[in-house]
């Protein structure tokens, strides 16, 4: 079955027709030695998963945090992998096991993590501009943003495609997504399928694990785009330093042929710096509300509410001025939307004139984001959002607190496994940021459920310690549609309910199976049972959850 899925998964991202490209040719391009002649083998694809392999791949044996690809060499050539491209230790092995079928090709590269990315730039035809590529990176907002850029791309005339956390599109077709950048070897697949479909431009987020795991060898983006840097991900790059420094290679000539990045923070502003340094031409941005010493290429003026969204300006440091609105709620929607417009303009694809008019004309900064400020239902407002990380946790709540008369009511857990040390610090921004704070289920993966509510229980009840009479009503209700339906239940029509944290996401993996689960459905049916008269209008205070599964903390 899963290896079923995982095939199939792959078949969607490479090009309907299969290149065929003799191996000698590719072992050139990448600089590996084979173990025997390889005259008149013909590579069709390239796979680093033993598992997705299709017949005629190069299977990509790569070293791995728990286990080395090599030792799946012999299940791929099973699946129809016509050769083998892996390190020298691994390539000695195997010859020594004897466990590949006689005559079976293995190239050998120092790196083949890079070699892969850059073998299948070859087998598969990538050139900078088929698509032009704008890649987003950032702790947060790279999702939002490539909506935007797609959007604007789209306004442009371009046949556009996406590359990102939520789906990969290349024109008409959506393609579901498994990680936020794919695997390198299957980028590449995937671009060849957008030029098949007559892609022009195409918008991509480009994640810190991309980078850290070379997934976007051989690409060059036409303008490479910065939101921001805040904790996460810590579980991978140990230290704040290692983070930005990971991000800092996407700015680069080797990535990118320009970049834009929005310096209302510390590490933007070392970014541009270390970019430039590096050699990458580079346009800032910052945003009014952090308008401070430093004077960015662009910046944004004039912010003004309209409707949920904002309308605001982008002012060259020349005088230029591009007016631009976006619908969707936040200051930080300004921000990605901002920054989606400079890397636009940044491209340099069409004058300042004509990109007015079609900001007036087709208003593309408001494009819908699934899961991203996704407003479900009004009085109470009912607000989905992907907010997992604390800085996303703060943004989130300070844009729902100026349209709300009433309370604010975050529901919210943390995922299992990945960075820990965030689970009391969102526990303590949702104290301070909303009246009433409901902490329960994200996704536990392997990991016990108590354990990861307690740490965000911990946190908020500390930080509510310290709040006196300002401090939240807190409660600890599993599972996740039941602390949904209790927000419901809670609300009145004043408030504001922000299911924080799983977004677009359909699925909640509890110890390796997923289990169905949308925080908008579940809002949504809450809130129409509500709407039906089911609902018990107890004010806030006089009830404690009623399950008895629950538990209830103050
Ligand atoms: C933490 C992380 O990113 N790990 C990546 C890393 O895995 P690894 O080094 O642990 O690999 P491994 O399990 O030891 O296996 C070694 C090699 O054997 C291969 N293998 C393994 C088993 C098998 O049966 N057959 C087989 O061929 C694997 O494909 C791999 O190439 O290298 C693998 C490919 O070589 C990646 O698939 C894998 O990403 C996994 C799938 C993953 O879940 N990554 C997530 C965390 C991720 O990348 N997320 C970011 C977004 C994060 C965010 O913003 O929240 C993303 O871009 O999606
Ligand atoms: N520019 C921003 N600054 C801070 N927070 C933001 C910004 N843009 C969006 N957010 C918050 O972060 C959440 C995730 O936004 P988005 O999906 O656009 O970012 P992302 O970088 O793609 O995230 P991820 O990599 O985790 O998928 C949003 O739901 C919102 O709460």
């Amino acid at each position: 079955m899963v290896e079923n899925s995982l095939a199939d998964t792959e078949r969607e991202l490479r090009p309907r027709t299969a290149p065929q490209i003799a191996l000698n040719e590719i072992a050139q391009a990448i600089g590996a030695q084979s173990s025997r002649d390889v005259d008149g083998v013909v590579a069709s694809g390239i796979c680093l998963n033993s598992r997705a392999i299709q017949p005629g791949d190069l299977y990509a044996a790569l070293p791995g945090a728990k286990r080395h690809g090599a030792d799946f060499a012999s299940q791929a050539v099973a699946a129809g992998a016509v050769a083998i491209l892996t390190d020298h230790d691994a390539a000695a092995r195997l010859e020594n096991e004897g466990s590949l079928p006689a005559g079976t090709p293995v190239l050998v590269a120092q790196d083949p993590r890079y070699a892969a990315g850059i073998a299948a730039k070859f087998l598969y035809g990538t050139t900078p501009d088929a698509p032009a590529m704008f890649g987003v990176t950032g702790t947060n907002g790279k999702t939002t943003t490539t909506y935007f850029l797609r959007s604007l791309l789209g306004a442009m005339g371009h046949k556009t495609g996406l590359i990102g956390t939520i789906e990969i599109v290349a024109d008409e077709e959506v393609i579901p997504s498994v990680l936020t950048t794919p695997e390198a070897t299957q980028l590449h697949g995937i671009l060849a399928r957008m030029r098949e479909s007559g892609v022009t431009a195409a918008a991509m987020e480009v994640s810190s694990h991309a980078i850290e795991y070379r997934r976007i060898e051989g690409l060059n983006f036409k303008v490479a785009g910065f939101t921001n840097l805040t904790q996460d991900h810590l579980d991978l790059h140990g230290t704040m330093e290692d983070y930005f420094a990971t991000k800092a290679r996407l700015f680069t000539p080797e990535f990118a042929s320009r970049g834009v990045v929005l310096i209302d923070s510390e590490w933007g502003e070392r970014l541009a710096q270390v970019a430039r340094d590096a050699g990458l031409p580079v346009v800032t941005l910052s945003t009014a509300s952090a308008a401070g010493a430093v004077t960015a290429d662009w910046t944004v003026t004039a912010v003004e509410r309209s409707g949920l969204g904002h309308d605001f300006t982008l002012t060259h440091r020349d005088g230029e001025t591009v007016r631009a609105h976006t619908g969707l709620p936040g200051d930080f929607n300004v921000a990605n939307a901002a920054l989606a417009l400079t890397m636009i303009i940044a491209a340099d694809v069409m004058p300042l004139e004509k990109l007015q008019q079609l900001l007036d004309a087709h208003d593309p900064l408001s494009a819908n984001v699934p899961g991203r400020m996704e407003v479900v239902g009004h009085a109470p407002a009912a607000i989905v959002d992907f907010a997992h990380n604390p800085d996303a946790m703060v943004r989130a709540l300070e844009a729902v607190r100026p349209g709300t008369e009433g309370r604010v009511i975050v529901v919210f857990g943390a995922t299992g496994e990945r960075d820990q040390a965030k689970r009391p610090i969102m526990g303590a921004i949702a104290a301070r940021g909303a009246d009433v704070v409901i902490i329960t289920d994200d996704d536990p993966h392997d990991e016990d459920e108590q354990t990861i509510r307690t740490a965000v229980l911990e946190g908020t009840t500390n930080e509510a310690l310290s709040m006196g009479a300002a401090a939240p009503e807190v409660f600890e209700i599993f599972p996740r549609a039941q602390a949904i339906k209790e927000a419901v239940r809670l609300a009145t029509p004043a408030d504001t309910i922000l299911v924080a944290g799983r977004g677009h996401e359909v699925w909640q993996e509890v110890k390796g199976v997923n289990l169905p689960l949308d925080d908008r459905v579940e809002l949504r049916e809450a809130l129409a049972a509500r709407h039906d008269g089911g609902i018990d209008h107890t004010s806030v205070g006089e009830t404690a959850p009623e399950s008895p599964d629950n538990g209830t903390a103050e």
